[in-house]
């Protein structure tokens, strides 16, 4: 499966309404700070390369025990448009709706992956998300990454795998004000600081053909029992 363009990572202009998308200053030609006001996103283009990310999308897509959650809108129940899993430490859990929710626990892939993510984002992190976005029609609407459990300025570190999708934010307090950048296949995306207090984001669905997508998000959570 190819998944990486030769060179369409960010289509066109990364952002619409900021003169500046990336600062070229920083010490890795990989890295690239993200202009956005109100927010400390970085992204890391080639975090794996062609062949981990190849072997990384086959061994997740096989061994993670996808689930088919449900939400209710207008009271009804309806499938999410992704599937989902959960992993992370065994002595986490998360309670919601009142009840407690016990996450997966970790298999060696994930945990290499983290152990990658960890040194870049500084952080020792204890779960992980993911979510499989087997075509088009499945996404994520607009919502911002702060549950209490997350803290008070959550680090939230998504790798992407798979076929590429548009990642958007818009700033809760300006929704006009929007920034966008096309998450490919083996690369980094790593929000901190305020970022979740200022911005939402969303993988909007698409009439386009696209590959599936596996992502994962890595969180600290602080709530423990
Ligand atoms: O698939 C993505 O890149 C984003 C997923 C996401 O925002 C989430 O799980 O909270
Ligand atoms: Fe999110």
């Amino acid at each position: 499966m190819k998944h990486r363009p030769a060179s369409n990572a960010i289509q066109g202009d990364l952002f619409s309404g900021f003169d500046s998308v990336v600062d070229e200053s920083i010490e890795s030609r990989d890295k690239e700070v993200l202009s956005m006001p109100d927010a400390e996103v970085t992204f890391y283009r080639n975090f794996f390369n062609q062949q981990e990310s190849d072997e990384l999308f086959q061994t997740l897509l096989n061994e993670i025990k996808w689930r088919q959650d449900k939400m209710k809108i207008y009271g009804k129940e309806v499938n999410l448009p992704r599937k989902t899993a959960w992993y992370g430490d065994r002595n986490m859990s998360y309670k919601f709706s009142g009840i407690h929710l016990y996450p997966e626990p970790w298999i060696p892939t994930l945990l290499k992956v983290k152990d990658k993510v960890d040194e870049i984002a500084k952080v020792n992190f204890n779960s992980v998300l993911l979510n499989l976005y087997r075509d088009g029609n499945d996404g994520i609407s607009w919502h911002t990454d702060a549950e209490p459990e997350l803290g008070k300025n959550p680090v939230i570190a998504s790798i992407s795998l798979g076929g590429a999708r548009r990642f958007m934010f818009r700033h809760k307090h300006s929704r006009d004000v929007k920034a966008e950048i096309e998450l490919i296949h083996g690369s980094f995306l790593l929000m901190t600081g305020v970022t979740q207090h200022f911005w939402q984001h969303q993988i909007p669905k698409t009439s386009k053909y696209v590959e599936p997508r596996i992502n994962l998000t890595f969180r600290v959570i602080n709530h423990s029992c």
